[in-house]
């Protein structure tokens, strides 16, 4: 994400049909073909544009409704949960219902508090600080955030050693919007100072097939209803791997069919791409086979596991476990990763003593979008 990226919001009228709406704000956005760029095209604006995730859209518009008309700027907010589920664009939501600017940063850009010091003295008041991977952040650059959040100044210290003097500045009233994959690496006084905290779940198969009507809008495909249920089925609860998928799909459809995306094209384009039928590509397969074959089932630490399947173990945490837990093929225990029976099976082995663990097989098939 670029670092210093600024957007300036604008405002629109309710729309009758909210997706030509999106069409015609896609057409009129920068062309481009470039993957990063589809996907901004992607983004949904406006909070009511937003598809699924019932709870934190009713409780971040009680949050900006109830700063807009106090003609406050908003309590600080944070959204945690698993990439790809909309994070980045509800900052941008944000900024376009306050009427704000949004300035983009991440964690791992914050290396020392100078950074963060020049991000936070080109503020104007109002704006929206969205800072990605908010859990990255260098120590220095968090502990100058705590004053910035609390009391709209920084303390910036200048000089080395017994001559170094800090000079106070003030920050121009802003709302801090942090996104992070792992709420639970915060520290308690980062996470104590944003008021409200969006806590985002991976997304019902009928949700995605609305974000996927939409986005094949936008992309101008014919999307078949049947195509969009098989696609949405797949994308892992997760609206950036609905958009990809269909993509993909689209490619196939248009390559090696008539360009529609039926169940059928669908089919047959992400057996290509190597995506089952639960949406486990390559990579989830292949932590669930090692689990399997090299561990018999677990439990076993995440490191190992990420070392037998050449990964970082960030990633394996990160993106690939929350599915899996969701998906009732693993289990994360104080010992280590265990895969339940219903991994096994899914791979296509019997599990070590099925009768046992039939139960616990029911209940992880059973959490499988509830
Ligand atoms: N609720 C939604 N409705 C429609 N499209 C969505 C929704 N949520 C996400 N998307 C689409 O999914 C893509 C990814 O969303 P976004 O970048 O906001 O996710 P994220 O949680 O910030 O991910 P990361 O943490 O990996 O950056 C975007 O192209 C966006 O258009």
């Amino acid at each position: 994400m670029n670092g210093d990226e600024a957007q300036r919001s604008s405002t629109r009228d309710a729309a009758d049909d909210p997706l030509t709406e999106d069409l015609e704000r896609a057409l009129a956005s920068t062309a481009g073909d470039g993957e990063s760029d589809l996907e901004n095209r992607l983004r949904p604006a406006r909070l009511e544009e937003f598809i699924g995730q019932p709870r934190v859209r009713e409780q971040l518009d009680l949050v900006l409704q109830g700063a807009m008309r106090r003609g406050r700027p908003p309590d600080h907010v944070l959204l945690s949960g698993p990439p790809g589920l909309g994070k980045t664009s509800l900052a941008m939501i944000i900024g376009h219902e306050l009427g704000s600017a949004v300035r983009i940063t991440s964690g791992p850009a914050l290396e020392r508090a100078g950074d963060l010091a020049a991000m936070l003295s080109n503020l104007v008041e109002g704006d929206v600080l969205f800072i990605d991977e908010i859990h990255r952040m260098a120590r220095p650059a968090e502990e100058m955030l705590y004053l910035a959040m609390e009391d709209f100044r920084v303390d910036v210290v200048v000089g080395k050693g017994p001559g170094a003097t800090s000079i106070p500045l003030d920050v121009a009233p802003f709302t801090l919007v942090g996104a992070t994959t792992r709420a639970g690496a915060l520290t308690g006084p980062l996470r104590d100072r944003f008021g409200f905290t969006g806590h985002m779940e991976f997304y019902e198969p009928s949700d995605l097939e609305l974000v996927l009507r939409r986005s094949a809008l936008i992309l101008d495909v014919d999307l078949r209803p049947d195509g969009g249920r098989e696609i949405a089925g797949r994308s892992r609860g997760t609206p950036r791997i609905a958009n990809r998928l269909l993509r993909r799909v689209r490619d196939y459809a248009e390559v090696r069919a008539d360009g529609a995306v039926t169940r059928d094209v669908a089919r047959a384009a992400l057996a290509v791409y190597d995506v089952d039928e639960l949406g486990l590509d390559r990579l989830d397969r292949a932590v669930l086979g090692a689990l399997v074959r090299s561990f018999g089932g677990g439990p076993v630490g995440v490191s190992t596991l990420a070392v037998a399947v050449g990964e970082e173990p960030g990633t394996v945490e990160e993106v690939c476990e929350p599915y899996l837990v969701r998906a009732g093929m693993l289990a994360r225990t104080p010992r280590g990763r265990v895969a339940t029976p219903a991994a096994w099976r899914h791979l296509g082995q019997e599990p070590p003593d099925a009768g046992s663990d039939q139960r616990d097989d029911e209940r992880g098939q059973g959490t499988l979008f509830g």
